[in-house]
């Protein structure tokens, strides 16, 4: 079955979760790293805007399926955290579900790290050793259609970048929501392909790169007048590894652009900033 089947799999199964009235006991404020349920604008992805009209599910790396949830590894430093899942009665099926597609997806990203490296002329296993711990976290999000009178300080998600290297995004087909904005600041939206993922570009990978390759701002706003539902992986390395610029990436006139910090505490920073705002 395609990643992309897959993903659609998991998308009917979502769509029967009442999601909307997930169990409080797992919002995501009361988990050391934010997993579990987001509710409706307690996220703040936009500094400038006033709450994310979307609620959502996070969940991270966790051993295979028949074991148990509660594991959580060192090398996540302060990143370690289980997973807190809705119980199987509300949302039956639904973990299992949602981690095949996990497993499915951290493959594709693991594979586009020799990828990136090849294109930075580095050897194709750099990113090897520094991709050993699936440091990914899947976000399963819903966004009411947006009717009415409109605050353009409240969108489905503002404007953001994303933190880690490399975004894989699911969108729900047929409704247009996502946009990016180009260089010349105009927003151009990025409408579902049938059987296509979008990939994004985060931060992470800005700050391997000292800036050669730039992570992509973006935002999602849902007029379509029904529900939509999206699932970004997002991937990045391990948490406890520094992000240092790749020594090719600096030069006198490209100096370090960015302090260094590991991936983790960096991931952490973020998550703090969006959900205590
Ligand atoms: O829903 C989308 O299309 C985008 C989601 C997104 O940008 C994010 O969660 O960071
Ligand atoms: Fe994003």
């Amino acid at each position: 079955m395609s990643l992309v089947d897959t993903a659609n799999q998991l998308d009917s199964n979502f769509h029967n979760v009442p999601i909307m009235y997930m169990d409080m006991k797992i919002e995501n404020r009361k988990s050391p790293n934010f997993k579990g349920y987001s509710p409706l604008l307690s996220g703040n992805n936009d500094p400038n805007g006033a709450g994310d009209l979307q609620e959502g599910f996070e969940f991270g790396w966790e051993p295979e399926i028949s074991q148990d949830s509660n594991e959580s590894r060192n090398e996540d430093g302060v990143m370690a955290g289980a997973n807190v899942w809705p119980s199987e009665d509300v949302a039956p099926g639904f973990r299992e579900r949602a981690l095949r597609y996990y497993y499915a997806a951290t493959g594709l990203g693991k594979a586009l790290f020799p990828i990136f490296a090849l294109s930075l002329d580095l050897s194709e296993d750099f990113f090897d050793d520094k991709t050993q711990h699936s440091a990914a976290l899947m976000k399963l999000l819903h966004y009411p259609p947006q009717t009415g009178p409109v605050d353009d300080r409240v969108i489905g998600i503002g404007a953001h970048t994303d933190w880690e290297c490399f975004t894989i995004l699911w969108q729900e087909p047929g409704i247009q929501a996502l946009q990016v904005l180009n260089a010349n600041k105009e927003w151009i939206n990025a409408p579902p392909i049938p059987g296509t993922l979008v990939i994004n570009l985060g931060d992470q990978f800005a700050r391997w790169t000292n800036g050669v390759f730039k992570s992509t701002i973006h935002r999602a706003i849902n007029r379509s007048g029904v529900r939509r539902y999206s699932i970004p992986l997002f991937f990045g390395t391990d948490y406890n590894v520094k992000l240092e610029p790749i020594s090719s990436c600096v030069s006198p006139e490209r100096p370090p652009k960015y302090e260094v910090i590991t991936a983790g505490d960096y991931v952490k920073a973020r998550l703090q900033a969006t959900y205590n705002h």
